[in-house]
């Protein structure tokens, strides 16, 4: 019978291991602690510090066992042992795991990342207000770092074995001043698969590495529970060629049945971490297709096979329920005239041999025969346990769009509908991941959804679903790369166009997929995998009103049309961006390489994204706008905006007095609505828009500045601004008290920040309202950062006593002040001004991960205020709140403003929501 009698892949639950990591990890702490002890005792030098022999605990014996260089307590001092941390060392973490496969190897590597953010004195006095630590970096050891996914093929495995030689990863990554030193032989990398068995000795030959082997099928659940739980949108169904990300809901996963096809098939019923048991499988898998196919068509590789099938057509070879009925459906039963009746079955009854059938239809039909039987046994086991979630994975399905088209019709054809297939992004690295996460405790199985970022750096448009290349070093190395990929052929990087969503081929059922489409490159439609980043500071903001629910991006890049417009959008601005790039680095040789190569890596990432929407995971407009700050970043362009910022800083603080003279002299009302006019036209010195920055060629910042006021006519498009009025100034006598904290999500630099929003905070703090500005953590176009507001404030404070004693009382103008007469300082009664980062380098924000520091300042707030098109139209136009908000923007893009708000290009919205 299937599945039972040779269990290619029957590996069970190896009860002994299981108990030896338990118990290696129970010790660990202890141990840990004694060896701080003892470090302590002896100077904490460091040194030499492995445990004792017969410690439970294996250790690289490559690497020191401590360095205890600016090591600091953290948590309770008076605790027995309290727990310190090591920034500096890196034994506690294993870098680099390994799946070794038959045909493939995959590697799963930490790197640890440079702690960039700076302690400055804005930091420390918001963390010292808000009541802030370092916390909960302590039970996250690994955070702060990256996790890579890199694969090779297995019969490159030297290939590999210098990849890891090059990183020095088996010595704990590059930067370990170990790397270069010999290994006393006594290193360890956790391995699965049964290359792990195969390949020791060549580990140990070429690296001096001994490979402890983890057991294949704790390893595939423990990925796959760690992918489920944390990445986001990990989970993807496949019909009819259409990806569509799932969430799951990490509260909610247990119970599911993973179904591996590797060679053979596992079908896993999985109830928790660590809980799960093998429930069948099947003996026709991976190996089968591969093997058979071999035999028929002399293919030389399965992905020459998987590639044929592309161009198959299966009812040359299959018997269709049609060709029984005299091409009629067996409607009785539910079967169409286009369902296999016998796949091969057509080849029994005709007078022809092998070389009389294409290998592309022989190819087509084993696919589709195999496939479909794994499905329909997935899906009664399923059945059997009442399980709702089935995931595939396994080297079978390597992303080929086919594939998973096939798996996915059988699952919903015999489920009538009621199940559904889904597969994961990181399916070829659960394994990996699996072993990774079997070194002793590190924390990434603690690991929240909100503490991970995915980036995909300049090379994943090329490597697509296909092996890792040779590594780049620095940032010259990638250049070159670059420029070496352009010089070689636009084959890699052209989009290849879609197939059109074509009409079925009248096979009914099992219709042959959209995804067949020969023009469409076999690995187009694989997805990428991206670099992990583990931040420990992001924290879900406190005030969603739902974040279940929540999805930040406004634009459904979905629909094709939308897609094609915003590529086209940022194709155009690139060579602007690229001359104020290049230009704020001085218009260097250098930077103008730097600036050409941003501009291949960057085209090279929309060609992918059009080729296929999902490589990167879920799209939305935010996801691309955030990648092109990132894009810029790998290129070293740390603000491009730099000097643009600047100088309209000084134009609009020059003006500012005036404007407050102007803005005081008029009575509440309608200061209000001057107030918000303000914002909205202010709003206008955006550099991230076409039409703006053509403007912006036709005055200078104060004449566009006055023109935009002058324009601000009522009512605006969206206009809830009598109600926000009725909130804040209250109806006859009827007056509300003033909110307590408003959080005001700040977009651009000089006049939007000068003259619109820090009059707005200047009101709020007048009325007794505490105001946080809330400001990019990293630059993205001309946005003003959290770094660059304090001293913005402080110029703004010379002409407002009220800033001035709000900023002082926020612990803003520490250094601003330090020569002042005034010895107000502590004795202030005023409400505070403080600038929080929000965590992101990008014109949008994706409130599911801000900083700690927004998130800790939140937790007070009753009014948040976003404003610009970036926070408030492209992302959370539609997110609601605990608390009031207010949505303020103008909306800078014709065609945005006729398919969202059926109006205009410069037409503002001033939405207001009041908690629910
Ligand atoms: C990048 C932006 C979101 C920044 O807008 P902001 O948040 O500064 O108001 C916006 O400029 C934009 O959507 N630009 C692209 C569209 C265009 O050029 O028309
Ligand atoms: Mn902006």
């Amino acid at each position: 019978m299937a599945g039972l009698s040779e269990k290619p892949q029957a590996l069970g639950i190896d009860q002994e291991s299981a108990e030896a990591n338990k118990n290696s990890s129970s010790n660990k702490k202890s141990v840990h602690n004694r060896l701080l002890e003892k470090d302590k005792e002896e100077g904490g030098q460091g040194g030499d510090m492995s445990p004792s022999a017969g410690s439970s605990i294996k250790r690289s014996g490559s690497r020191p066992q401590l360095d205890v260089s600016k090591a600091e307590i953290q948590g309770n001092v008076e605790e027995k042992y309290p727990t310190i941390l090591l920034p500096n060392q890196s034994d506690d973490l294993s870098h680099l795991a390994l799946d070794i496969g038959g045909s493939l190897i995959k590697l799963v590597y930490f790197s640890r990342h440079e702690d960039q953010s700076t302690d400055d004195k804005r930091k420390r006095s918001v963390k010292e207000r808000l009541g802030l630590s370092n916390g909960n970096r302590r039970s996250f050891p690994i955070l702060g770092g990256r996790l890579h996914f890199v694969k090779f093929e297995t019969r490159k495995i030297n290939e590999c074995l210098d990849f890891i030689n090059s990183k020095q990863l088996h010595r704990g990554g590059a930067e370990s001043p170990y790397a270069d030193g010999a290994t006393d032989g006594n290193a360890i990398i956790k391995a699965t698969g049964g290359g792990a068995y195969k390949y020791t000795d060549l580990f140990k030959e070429r690296l001096g590495v001994s490979l402890d082997k983890e057991d294949e099928m704790d390893c595939l659940v423990a990925g796959a529970n760690f992918l489920l739980k944390a990445i986001r949108h990990e989970a993807f169904t496949h019909m009819e060629g259409q990806k569509e990300f799932v969430q799951i809901d990490p509260n909610d996963l247990f119970p599911y049945l993973l179904v591996n096809i590797g060679s053979g098939v596992s079908m896993i019923k999985v109830d928790g971490d660590g809980k799960f048991e093998r429930v069948s499988g099947t003996n026709v898998g991976g190996g089968t297709y591969w093997g058979l196919g071999r035999l028929l068509t002399k293919c030389k590789s399965f992905d020459e096979l998987l590639e044929l099938s592309q161009k198959g057509d299966n009812r040359t070879i299959d018997m269709l329920v049609g060709d029984i009925y005299g091409g009629l459906d067996y409607s009785k039963i539910g079967l169409s005239a286009s369902t296999i009746a016998s796949s091969f079955g057509k080849t029994i009854s005709e007078k022809k041999e092998l070389e009389d059938y294409r290998p592309e239809d022989i190819s087509l039909s084993l696919l589709r025969m195999i496939s479909y039987n794994i499905g329909q046994i997935s899906y009664l086991n399923a059945l059997r346990f009442g399980l709702k979630r089935i995931f595939f994975g396994g080297f079978f399905i390597r992303g080929h769009a086919y594939t998973m088209d096939t798996i996915s019709f059988a699952v919903q054809f015999w489920s009538k509908g009621e199940a559904q297939a889904m597969f994961l992004r990181h399916e070829g690295f659960l394994g990996a991941l699996g072993a990774f996460m079997s070194y002793e405790k590190h924390g990434l199985d603690d690991l929240m959804v909100h503490q991970l970022v995915e980036r995909f750096p300049m090379g994943a448009p090329y490597t697509g679903g296909k092996i890792h290349g040779p590594p780049l070093g620095d940032l010259n190395e990638k250049i070159s790369w670059m420029e070496k990929f352009l010089r070689k052929g636009t084959e890699i990087t052209a989009p290849v166009p879609m197939t059109p969503a074509a009409g079925t081929t009248g096979l009914g059922g099992f219709d042959v997929p959209l995804s067949r489409g020969s023009s469409l490159r076999s690995d187009a439609s694989a997805l990428n995998v991206g670099v992990l980043h583990l931040v420990p500071t992001l924290d879900v903001f406190p005030l969603l009103e739902d974040p279940k629910t929540y999805e930040p991006n406004t634009i459904d890049l979905a629909d094709p049309s939308e897609l094609e417009y915003w590529f086209t959008i940022l194709s155009e601005h690139l060579p602007d961006l690229v001359d104020k790039a290049v230009a704020s680095e001085g218009r260097t040789d250098d930077a103008k390489r730097r600036g050409d190569a941003f501009a291949r890596a960057f085209s090279a990432h929309l060609a992918r994204l059009m080729e296929e929407p999902a490589a990167y995971g879920k799209l939305g407009l935010a996801n691309l706008l955030e990648m092109r700050e990132e894009c810029l970043r790998e290129f070293q362009f740390v603000d491009a905006y730099r000097s643009i910022k600047q100088r309209e800083n000084e134009a609009s603080l020059a003006v500012l007095p005036d404007l407050l003279m102007e803005i005081d002299s008029m009575d509440e009302e309608t200061r209000l609505l001057t107030l918000i006019e303000g914002v909205l036209a202010a709003n206008i010195f955006d550099w991230g828009s076409r039409a703006c920055v053509d403007l912006y060629h036709k005055g200078t910042i104060i004449e566009i500045y006055r023109m935009s006021r002058n324009k601000m006519q009522r009512p605006w498009r969206v206009d809830d601004f009598d109600l926000f009025k009725e909130r804040m100034l209250g109806t006859g006598d009827k007056k509300k008290p003033p909110h307590k904290r408003a959080l005001l999500f700040v977009d651009n630099s000089g006049a939007d920040i000068v003259l619109g929003m820090l009059p707005l905070a200047r009101e709020l703090l007048r009325r007794g309202t505490e105001v946080v500005l809330v400001a990019n953590s990293l630059p993205a176009l001309n946005d003003v950062t959290a770094m660059e507001l304090p001293d913005i404030v402080a110029e703004a404070a010379k002409h407002c006593d009220t800033l001035r004693r709000a900023a002082e009382a926020g612990g803003l103008l520490v250094d601003a002040m330090i020569n002042s007469s005034r010895s107000s300082k502590g004795k202030s009664s005023s409400v505070p001004l403080m600038v929080v980062e929000n965590g992101c380098g990008s014109p949008c924000i994706d409130l599911r991960q801000v900083s700690s520091e927004l998130a800790a300042a939140a937790k007070d707030a009753d009014l948040i205020i976003l404003e610009g098109m970036g926070r408030a139209l492209h992302t959370n136009l539609n997110a609601r709140f605990k608390c009031d908000a207010l949505k303020l923007a103008m909306v800078k893009n014709q065609r945005l403003a006729e398919k969202l708000l059926k109006g205009n290009i410069y037409d503002c919205i001033c939405k207001y929501e009041p908690a629910s």
